[in-house]
């Protein structure tokens, strides 16, 4: 007799449920829906790539940064969230669950074979950003193949989220992390620990960078997968940096306009914050 359909998701506690759900993240899609335009349109002021990027150029090169090492934590198949960041720390670790993630940053890293994304254009708006020609982009590609040190496994749920070797025992110098904690969490609750976590990686008077999604309750990482968020609104983020022992530096919204909004998702408006691990 035909075994019953039973959800895969039922019974199954909220972060085993959220990680069933990205056995099915889908990277090339996942860049098609948010990485091209009109949310990544380098022509347009008011497109959200452009504002992310602004943010992270500003945040990195205002003067208060020191140390050697920064961490991406959840980088996916995106590289962004480091392009700013690689011209002041002289290393850099990504990190993503999933390894088809880690191969797709891989590819690029190595510059081997077809990447799902043209990171061409991100490279030189971060060069104008720095006051440089877009030719530079060269340059830049190389500096960023020259300071990401690795790749690897992290799991934010966990009390430790990366291998106990992968870091130095003072930590990183400076985290940044986009659109990672909201959208792996069941529930405000757990996103707020898993801030905890990460900031255990993070060394005292470190920076983090955090960039995620306000009022999302949904999105699709792939044709038909649809992964739950939690919809959080900037005092709920504010009130989770204090309680993990964070000191507020500025946060910065985007509001979505009718166009940016294409369906892959019910995201309203996209935070920015600079913080700093008391
Ligand atoms: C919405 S994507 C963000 C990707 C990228 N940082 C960006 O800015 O677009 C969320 C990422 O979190 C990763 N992820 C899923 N579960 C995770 C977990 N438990 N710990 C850390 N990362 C996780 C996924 O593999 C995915 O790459
Ligand atoms: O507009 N964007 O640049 C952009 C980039 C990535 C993501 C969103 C929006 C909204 N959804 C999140 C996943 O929860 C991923």
């Amino acid at each position: 007799a035909k075994s019953h359909m039973r959800s895969p998701l039922l019974g199954l506690n909220g972060v085993a449920a959220m990680k069933a759900c990205y056995r099915r993240f889908d990277p090339a899609a996942y860049l098609q829906y948010n990485y091209t335009p009109p949310r990544a349109d380098f022509t347009r002021k008011d497109s959200i790539v452009p504002w992310k990027l602004a943010c992270l150029h500003r945040a990195f090169t205002e003067g208060d940064m020191s140390g050697e090492l920064l961490v991406d934590i959840g980088s996916g198949p995106t590289l962004y969230q480091v392009m700013s960041g690689c011209e002041v720390f002289s290393k850099v670790l990504l990190t993503d669950f999933l390894e088809v993630n880690r191969q797709e940053l891989r590819r690029w890293l190595q510059d081997e074979g077809q990447c799902s994304l043209d990171w061409t254009p991100y490279l030189q708006h971060v060069c104008k950003l720095e006051g440089r020609r877009p030719s530079a982009w060269t340059e830049k590609a190389a500096k960023l193949r020259q300071v990401v040190a690795d790749i690897l496994p992290i799991d934010v749920h966990c009390s430790q989220p990366l291998a106990p070797d992968a870091l130095p025992l003072a930590g990183a110098d400076c985290l940044v992390s986009c659109f990672c904690l909201e959208s792996v969490s069941p529930d405000l609750a757990a996103f707020t620990r898993a801030l905890g976590h990460i900031g255990k990686l993070l060394r005292p008077g470190g920076h983090l960078m955090l960039i995620g999604a306000l009022g999302e309750s949904y999105y699709f990482a792939g044709p038909g997968v649809r992964i739950p968020v939690v919809p959080l609104n900037e005092a709920q983020v504010c009130t989770s940096l204090k309680e993990s022992g964070y000191t507020l530096i500025r946060l910065e919204v985007y509001t979505l306009t009718q166009d940016m909004r294409v369906g892959v998702d019910d995201v309203t408006g996209v935070f920015f914050v600079k913080a700093k691990k008391d």
